[in-house]
């Protein structure tokens, strides 16, 4: 046996003992090799430490396993002191439900330019096995349709911009795929926008070769494993393990290290029952709603009112940047309670149709007057 397998038969063991020790509670933490932030948004793995540390890669993987078992973003763990039900009533009157605070929402926006970003997986569409049927409901897309024509609207998702647009199948709207790595513009005018020009944007060009050449090798590697979906998004990569057996969480991600410690220059995050691989640029969710605030010209602009609706780790950096700027807000996508920038909470994706329903109710009213006053 060599070392590696030695590592992750460790590993795979102290799974079994994670999950006696989860009921029981105590031992299995006291076990933890050394402590590792959860794998969330931007707490990449330094693969710099990875590659010298490779002879401890069987504690990493653990390490990592554990992180696969946390939810993103990281489900906050009730103090002793509350009930799950005490906790997830305190995170709601910290991130109250935006559906409920409507009115509120409707009045602080008023005469401030509304722009939307979407995310898509978990927010347009519900979280389904199989990330090539994560479809849009037709309902979604009429309200998301709607949507644009009155605000600019983007969708900021971690997948490939094209097969995103094949889900979304909206021209009008602005399209920022690979974790923001690879935006444009819409290809059909609406009136909202600085002309019509497609905004073409992309972060980490230099790094494709280097993506397609790693999506091979965790194709290649990952194959044995039963369940595991390696997934091409142009400038990043998934692998997806929701459909894996948590007994061989710990093979992935061994594989994944090993695939990985040869490559420095790509650093791993994690989303829902998703391992990322991306390029360690600067660049994130959060850089891409700017730089379109910027292309739409409100980059200085203190009358603009920037909704982000995301439920993912990734869109942490976008509530994050909203928070900052202190314009708009960030609506989190979760029925459990999460540590968050965000201001609001959904509590899934038919909640997300409602809200934009209840804005478009009022921007419609709006527009209505504004005819009437006008004499139209
Ligand atoms: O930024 P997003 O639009 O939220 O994309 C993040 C990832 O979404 C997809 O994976 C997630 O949704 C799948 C379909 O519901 C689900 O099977 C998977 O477990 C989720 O992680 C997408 O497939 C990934 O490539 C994106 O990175």
């Amino acid at each position: 046996m060599t070392r590696q397998n030695v590592a992750v038969s460790d590993c795979t063991s102290r799974i079994g003992m994670g999950r006696l020790a989860s009921s029981k509670s105590a031992l299995f933490s006291t076990a933890m090799p050394e402590p590792l932030p959860a794998l969330g948004g931007h707490i990449a793995i330094p693969q710099r430490r990875l590659s010298k540390k490779l002879e401890t890669g069987g504690a990493r993987v653990c390490a990592w396993v554990d992180s696969m078992r946390a939810s993103s973003p990281t489900r906050i763990k009730s103090p002793a002191s509350l009930s799950g039900n005490e906790e997830q009533s305190s995170w709601t009157l910290r991130h109250p439900s935006a559906l409920q605070k409507l009115e509120q929402i409707i009045s602080v926006s008023r005469g401030k330019q509304i722009v939307m970003f979407l995310d898509y997986d978990g927010t347009l569409s519900p979280i389904v096995q199989d990330p090539d049927r994560a479809f849009m409901s037709r309902e979604m897309r009429d309200v998301v349709r709607d949507v644009a024509r009155y605000v600019p609207t983007a969708i900021v998702t971690g997948r490939c911009r094209d097969k995103v647009y094949s889900f979304v199948r909206l021209a009008e709207l602005y399209y920022a795929g690979s974790h923001g790595m690879d935006i444009k513009g819409p290809s059909k005018g609406q009136k909202c926008h600085k002309g019509n020009q497609a905004v073409i944007f992309q972060a980490a060009a230099e790094f494709l070769p280097m993506i397609d050449e790693v999506y091979k090798a965790l194709r290649n590697k990952t194959s044995s494993i039963p369940g595991a979906k390696v997934e091409n998004n142009k400038f990043c990569l998934s692998v997806h393990f929701r459909c894996v057996d948590e007994k061989r969480w710990a093979a992935l991600a061994e594989q994944v290290r090993l695939v990985l410690s040869s490559y420095p220059k790509l650093k791993l995050t994690q989303g829902r029952k998703v391992l990322e691989i991306r390029p360690t640029i600067k660049w994130d969710k959060g850089k891409a709603l700017e730089f379109l605030l910027e292309s739409l010209g409100y980059g200085n602009s203190n009358d603009i009112f920037p909704i982000y609706i995301g439920d993912d780790q990734t869109d942490e950096d976008a509530f994050k940047v909203l928070r900052d700027r202190g314009q708009g807000f960030g609506i989190l996508v979760s029925g459990a309670a999460k540590e968050t920038n965000a201001t609001y909470s959904l509590q899934e994706p038919s909640e997300v149709k409602e809200f934009l329903r209840g804005l478009l109710v009022e921007w419609k009213r709006l527009s209505l007057q504004l005819g009437q006053d006008q004499g139209v």
